[in-house]
């Protein structure tokens, strides 16, 4: 999220690696390879194991390493006390760890992340990292999106020029672009999506490719960082009726509500310049409840 830092010479920073799947286990191949002395690997953990060195963890011994390492119990809970400069790395698909960006920010960690639950999952915690940046923490995203193109620091920079982001399209899932690319129905399609998992492109499970869920997530992450809000809209006009996902500007009549709250906008010969707006919660027993009750007194009338 934070423009990178010019690399400068410094101690060396205490990276702890969460996750040693497809992308962890690629990061360890290319920490060893780089020759990096102020990236200081003390940490690893899957989801099962975990293993720490103050003294450092040579990456190519890591995945050896944490065979033999102690049980892991899933937090994102540290063996040393945090300090700055230190670095947690999120290469996991973990809602429990994505619950602990913003606490690792508020112990001064940077956070570096492919785990895309936790920009990509409810507002108030993307919310605090964005505050937390704001206020100079880091935050890596960059492998949430596109795994590494250059997606959210060209919307960053658009806005930082005072460019207003109107609409953004894409092929955002690797996984189905790859699915459906010449795909002729010859093959069983599952055969293909084991492929695809062989492949290392398929989230842990599939399903989030194949429901659309990552690509929601996605999508998500760049509305927030192009500065909007997605609505589920369903809209009513002379051209007919749609329903559907809709990024919209985060002062638009229809981003304003909160929570469950249904909000409605009424065009009319009356209500022609500016709606007519109502808005409320729009589900839940009590006031389901009253409304029926509203119906049954009217009855009475
Ligand atoms: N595979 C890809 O091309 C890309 C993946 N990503 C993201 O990277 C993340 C990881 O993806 P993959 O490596 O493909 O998944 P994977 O299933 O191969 O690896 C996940 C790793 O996380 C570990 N893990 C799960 N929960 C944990 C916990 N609570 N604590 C510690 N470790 C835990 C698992 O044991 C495993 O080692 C996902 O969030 C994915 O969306 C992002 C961009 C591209
Ligand atoms: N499963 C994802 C991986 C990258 O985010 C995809 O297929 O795009």
């Amino acid at each position: 999220m934070s423009a990178l830092p010019k690399i400068r010479p410094g101690p060396p920073r205490r990276i702890a690696l969460f996750g040693a799947g497809t992308v962890g286990r690629a990061l360890l191949e290319r920490l060893a390879g780089l020759d990096e002395p102020r990236l200081r690997l003390c940490w690893l953990a899957n989801s099962r194991r975990r293993v720490g060195s103050p003294d450092g963890i040579a990456p190519a011994e890591a995945l050896a390493r944490l065979q033999q390492g102690e049980p892991h119990d899933g937090s994102g809970w540290l063996p040393f006390a945090p300090a700055p400069g230190d670095i947690v790395v999120d290469a996991t698909a973990s809602e429990d760890l994505a619950a602990w960006h913003p606490r690792w920010l508020r112990q001064g960690l940077a956070v570096v992340s492919a785990n895309k639950l936790a920009l990509g999952g409810p507002l108030a915690r993307a919310r605090e990292i964005q505050q937390r940046v704001a206020a100079g923490g880091f935050y890596g995203d960059a492998a949430t999106v596109g795994a590494g193109l250059p997606l959210l620091r060209c919307l960053r920079e658009l806005r930082a020029g005072g460019d207003r982001i109107a609409g953004i399209a894409g092929v955002l899932s690797g996984t189905l672009a790859w699915l459906l690319d010449g795909y002729d129905g010859r093959d069983a399609f599952s055969a293909r999506v084991r492929e695809a998992v062989a492949r290392g492109y398929a989230e842990p499970d599939p399903r989030v490719d194949l429901t659309g869920e990552d690509v929601r997530r996605k999508l998500l992450i760049l509305a927030r960082c192009a500065g909007r809000v997605l609505r589920y809209v369903a809209r009513l006009d002379e051209r007919g009726a749609r329903a559907g996902l809709e990024a919209l500007a985060a002062d638009d009549a229809l981003a304003l509500g909160r929570g469950n709250d249904n909000r409605v906008a009424i065009w009319s010969c009356r209500y022609r310049e500016r709606p007519l707006q109502i808005q409320g919660p729009g589900a839940g027993a009590g006031v389901t409840a009253a409304a029926l009750l509203d119906d049954l007194l009217r009855c009475l009338r």
